[in-house]
């Protein structure tokens, strides 16, 4: 993205910056969307979350339009390429792998990324970020902070990245270091691609480049439609277009989703078109042992589109055993009325509970008998309501790893620790699940992870503590895209993992088990 630099946010604002400071105070200070940036990243470093931060501070600063559009680069930029770029800040620094104030070093990132990521010309980029240093830290970071990316400012990215991946020998670190990513997490991905059956040994090189690549490539933001709300309209006027990857999966070109009524009254919502996927095809399977339901053939609700089987419907019950925010809870819950069933949403934290609430406001609204939200631990609910649901999804908590270019500062403050501690959760939700459904019901477990440990090596593990009782069936053809054709490439079955090089969305994997 070329860089505003305060020029030309809309006459009337560029104006109202400028007034509010004289040319010699501007150069002292930084200008409001490197501010902002700056602002975002030390909130991370207190451990915020960018995409929470980030509006917020845009808000205050009234930044909108392209000033908006630049800070939001600069911030999502930096924090993920902050690996490559902390290498490039320790071999520039006068003496190399001198230790840095962590103010100054985010100060260094976000110059670093203007100079190495960003079409902004080298003297915008250097003074601006001084400025911001002055005005932040003082007059000495300035100092400082100028001679570093001065010497940044003499090689161009690919230069840097010979120089420091020059010392490097080992391909996972080089990837890693070259893609800005943890190498535990190259690792595991790499390792991913082969076992879920989506790379050879031949074409797992190139694969693993192309998923690191996706991760830091910045997503455009799909929107779901809930069925059978009438969000469709407004959002062709906005100019949004109908997305191939689901058929209740929009995305909007230009915009923020934010403003549209459909999405500020849950009719609409953005949501990745995997997790669309997966709850269009828990919704879509068939259980054993209820009638046709005959609404199915004639209905054209997004997400019925294809399906003409029977799935039963009429009085099932489901549950969202994770639900929180409620993403997933959403679309299942306009399904689910449309098929005359109800859907219970459990979540085990109480302020998370209350954004399910909030999400599935439109269909509550509409359809209060048709949708619960409780809080609880979702491992006692086997215990306490065995045998009740017809479908279940288990959307565990887990590393998000195939999440990362949503979340650009996941990969740095996930660590291999988070898989042990996750492993017990996730095998104790999935069985818990199991005892809830009925014979015949369905249980659909899901991550937005493709690392092995919390993926197949959970299921495989429960399946085995239910043995007999439970069967893994194939997901991959209820994985329909907008044509009602089967999603491509997503493994051998009978599970399927998504992949954001390859589908586009995030990294999600998905099992079906029937409960005998
Ligand atoms: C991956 S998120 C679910 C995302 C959600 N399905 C959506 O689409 O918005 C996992 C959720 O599980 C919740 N959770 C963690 N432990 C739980 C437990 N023991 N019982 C129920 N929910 C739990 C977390 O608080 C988190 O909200």
């Amino acid at each position: 993205m070329a860089e505003g630099d305060g020029r030309g946010q809309g006459r009337r604002q560029g104006r109202r910056q400028r007034s509010a400071q004289a040319p010699s105070q501007r150069a002292r200070h930084g200008d409001p969307a490197r501010g902002a940036a700056y602002s975002v990243l030390r909130a991370v470093a207190d451990g915020g979350y960018a995409n929470l931060v980030l509006p917020t501070v845009l808000r205050n600063s009234r930044l909108q339009g392209r000033h908006a559009a630049f800070a939001t680069e600069l911030t999502y930029g930096t924090l993920r390429m902050q690996g490559l770029y902390d290498a490039v800040v320790d071999a520039a620094v006068d003496p190399p792998g001198r230790s840095i104030d962590p103010a100054v070093r985010d100060i260094l990132r976000l110059g670093t990324h203007q100079l190495l990521g960003m079409r902004v010309p080298d003297h915008a980029a250097v003074s601006a970020t001084v400025a911001l240093a002055r005005q932040h830290v003082g007059a000495g970071a300035g100092g400082f902070v100028n001679a570093v990316l001065r010497r940044v400012s003499e090689r161009s990215r690919d230069e840097w990245l010979e120089r420091v991946l020059e010392p490097v020998t080992d391909p996972v670190e080089r990837l890693a270091l070259q893609h800005s990513h943890p190498a535990w997490i190259v690792r595991a991905l790499r390792a991913g691609l082969i076992g879920h059956g989506s790379s050879t040994a031949e074409s797992v090189d190139a694969d693993l480049s192309a998923l690191l690549e996706a991760h830091n490539t910045a997503a455009l933001p799909t929107l779901v439609v809930r069925p059978g709300l009438g969000a469709e309209e407004e959002l062709e006027a906005a100019g949004a277009v109908p997305d191939p990857i689901a058929p209740t999966a929009w995305t909007m070109p230009g915009g923020d989703p934010g403003q549209l009524a459909s999405v500020r009254d849950g009719r609409a919502a953005v949501q990745d078109g995997g997790s669309q996927l997966l709850a269009l095809a828990l919704a879509g399977a068939t259980t054993d042992g209820q009638t046709e339901h005959a609404g199915d053939e004639t209905e054209h609700a997004a997400g019925e589109t294809h399906d003409k089987t029977a799935r039963g419907g009429d009085g099932e019950e489901w549950l969202d055993l994770c639900a929180g925010p409620g993403g997933k809870a959403g679309l299942l819950a306009a399904l689910a009325v449309h098929r005359g069933a109800r859907l219970l949403a459990n979540e085990v934290q109480p302020h998370r509970a209350a954004l399910v609430r909030n999400t599935l406001r439109a269909v509550r609204e509409r359809h209060p008998e048709s949708v619960s939200v409780v809080v609880g631990d979702g491992r006692e609910i086997g215990e306490t309501d065995p045998g009740r649901f017809d479908r279940v999804l288990v959307d565990a908590p887990c590393t998000g790893l195939g999440a990362l270019r949503r979340r650009p500062e996941a990969r740095w403050r996930r660590t291999p620790r988070d898989l042990a501690e996750l492993g017990p959760l996730q095998r104790d939700l999935l069985a818990s699940a199991i005892e809830a459904t009925r014979a015949g019901g369905l249980v659909l477990y899901a991550t937005c992870s493709p690392h092995l440990a919390e993926t197949e090596f959970v299921v495989k593990d429960v399946l085995k503590a239910f043995p007999g009782r439970v069967v893994a069936e194939d997901v991959r053809p209820l994985l329909l895209d907008r044509a009602g054709e089967p999603l491509p490439d997503t493994g051998p079955g009978p599970w399927a993992q998504l992949w954001p090089h390859k589908h586009g969305t995030d990294g999600m994997f998905l099992a079906l088990l029937r409960v005998r």
